[in-house]
């Protein structure tokens, strides 16, 4: 386990980015551990994501995964153990400070302002991928607001809502609805989206729509992804490599071929599924 970072409050001592940052590892962790009091929710995980990579996570209920996306995205705080983010560490970092260097998460429910209309929603999310939050001044930044609007038509197009862009957030069905939380995501042209369980509570109509969404933006923007999902035929389909976690700990990684039928995988879904 490492022991750097600890609760996040060393900053100082965090090592500069290599100059050749290009060439790491968009995301790693090392030694990532999340204890709630006596409950270790990650126990010392190493994760690697390479540029361009879907990487999907499974593992049983209460396994940590939900854990370790709350840690990437800075709402929790390791116990101990590091993440590097184009080859800077982000543990210290406030949540904006990481979308800002490129992580976004999406399915997120509360993500949508119901009485703003879509542009909007797509535009606060770009504009504040940009600024950090929204406290910033308006006259310093005009000229990135050009951007900022392409980004956003950009945007609409790549998640079929720019027909829509008009209409208010609270009026779309339910799949628009999911169409539209995947563009905030993707507003702030992430280089890494995180989505934690994207087709929980859907019809399979919807399941199918909502997959068939995130292959079309895997193929155009080249999006490199971590998924959190149960459903295993979205999982093989989707991903090129698998990472299994129980009790927090890494048991498992390979490709979907290599995970399908790994005995220790199969344990861990005790009297589980055929994967
Ligand atoms: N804020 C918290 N406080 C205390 N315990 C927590 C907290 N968040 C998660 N846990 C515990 O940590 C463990 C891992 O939870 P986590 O939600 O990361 O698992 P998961 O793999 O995402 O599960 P699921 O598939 O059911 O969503 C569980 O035992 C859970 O009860």
């Amino acid at each position: 386990m490492s022991s750097d970072a600890g609760d996040g409050s060393d900053r100082e001592s965090t090592p500069t980015p290599t100059p050749d940052a290009g060439s790491e590892p968009l995301l790693q962790t090392h030694g990532l551990t999340k204890e709630f009091g006596g409950l270790v929710a990650t126990d010392d995980v190493d994760l690697t994501v390479e540029r361009g990579e879907r990487v999907s996570i499974i593992g049983p209920n209460g396994a940590g995964k939900s854990t370790l996306i709350n840690l990437i995205t800075r709402r929790l705080d390791p116990t101990e153990g590091d993440i590097r983010f184009k080859g800077e560490s982000i543990v210290g970092m406030e949540p904006h400070e990481v979308v800002q260097r490129g992580v976004s998460k999406s399915f997120q429910t509360a993500s949508i302002f119901p009485d703003l209309t879509v542009r909007e929603n797509a535009e606060i999310a770009a504009l504040a991928a940009e600024q950090g939050d929204f406290g910033f001044n308006f006259f310093t930044h005009r000229n990135k607001l050009t951007d900022v609007h392409e980004r956003t038509e950009n945007t609409l197009d790549a998640v079929g809502l720019l027909n829509q862009a008009h209409t208010d957030a609270e009026d779309l069905p339910y799949g628009d609805k999911r169409r539209l939380e995947i563009g905030i995501a993707l507003a702030a042209e992430p280089d890494l989206l995180l989505m934690d369980e994207p087709t929980a509570g859907m019809s399979p109509e919807e399941t199918k729509a909502t997959v068939d969404l995130i292959e079309e933006v895997k193929e155009e923007l080249g999006l490199t992804f971590v998924l959190v999902e149960h459903d295993m035929e979205i999982v093989f389909s989707i991903s090129d490599r698998i990472v299994v976690l129980n009790r927090g700990q890494v048991i498992a990684e390979g490709t979907p071929e290599e995970i399908r039928g790994n005995p220790d995988v199969q344990e861990a879904y005790l009297g589980g599924v055929e994967l």
